[in-house]
């Protein structure tokens, strides 16, 4: 596999529920970084491509937030188990490959062994981030439950015993987003500064 481009100074790790908000937060992030500072790097990113190759189906709407997508959802995230099992950090390394920015925004963590790469690759660099929605808001956003993705690892294998850095409240009458945001943008603002 082909070397890492450079070390970076802030690893953000984002999880959540599916229509939590993890793209519009981890892209607003990415609005006020530029990306120059900032790069999202998403798990399912090398998934989706591989996934999408192997089946011929359209990747553009694989990534995308419409229903496309859900439509594969679950045989997606089997595909990827038996991938995972070869190698738990096989997508964690393809997803990180490359990226050359002080600050890296991985948007969609789903299992601890996720977390546990991140940890092990860089220990000081690694702070995680739990983006919250009600079921209500992200049902007006879309979601429904669907067994066998709801009820799996996939979405709830970070549901407890992890002690997230930061949690977000992507609520309309929660505080602003910009206002949660703050602190996280200024730590990543001082680990770029500080290259
Ligand atoms: N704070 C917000 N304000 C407006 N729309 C939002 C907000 N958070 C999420 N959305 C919208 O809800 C949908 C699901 O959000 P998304 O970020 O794709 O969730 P996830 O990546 O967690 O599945 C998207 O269409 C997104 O634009
Ligand atoms: C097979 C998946 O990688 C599909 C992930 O797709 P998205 O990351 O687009 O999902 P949400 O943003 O939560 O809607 C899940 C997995 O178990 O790896």
């Amino acid at each position: 596999m082909e070397a890492r481009a450079s070390e970076p100074r802030l690893v953000l790790v984002f999880s959540g529920k599916r229509k939590s908000g993890k793209d519009y937060v981890t892209d607003l992030i990415h609005e006020r970084l530029g990306p120059e500072v900032c790069c999202v790097l998403r798990l399912s990113g090398p998934l989706k491509q591989q996934y999408a190759q192997e089946h011929a189906l359209d990747l553009d709407q694989l990534l995308g937030p419409g229903p496309y997508k859900e439509r594969y959802r679950a045989d997606m995230i089997r595909w990827g188990e038996s991938r995972r099992r070869q190698d738990p950090g096989f997508f964690c390394c393809l997803a990180t490959r490359g990226a050359r920015q002080p600050v890296w925004v991985v948007s969609d963590a789903r299992r601890s062994s996720d977390l546990q790469w991140f940890r092990s690759e860089f220990p000081r660099q690694t702070q995680t981030v739990r983006v919250r929605s009600s079921e209500n808001t992200r049902r007006q956003r879309g979601w429904s439950f669907t067994a066998g993705v709801d009820d799996a690892e996939s979405e709830c294998g970070l549901d407890s015993g992890v002690d997230f850095d930061w949690i977000l409240t992507n609520e309309a009458d929660a505080p602003s987003l910009e206002e949660q945001l703050r602190p996280i943008l200024r730590l990543a603002v001082q680990a770029a500064d500080n290259q």
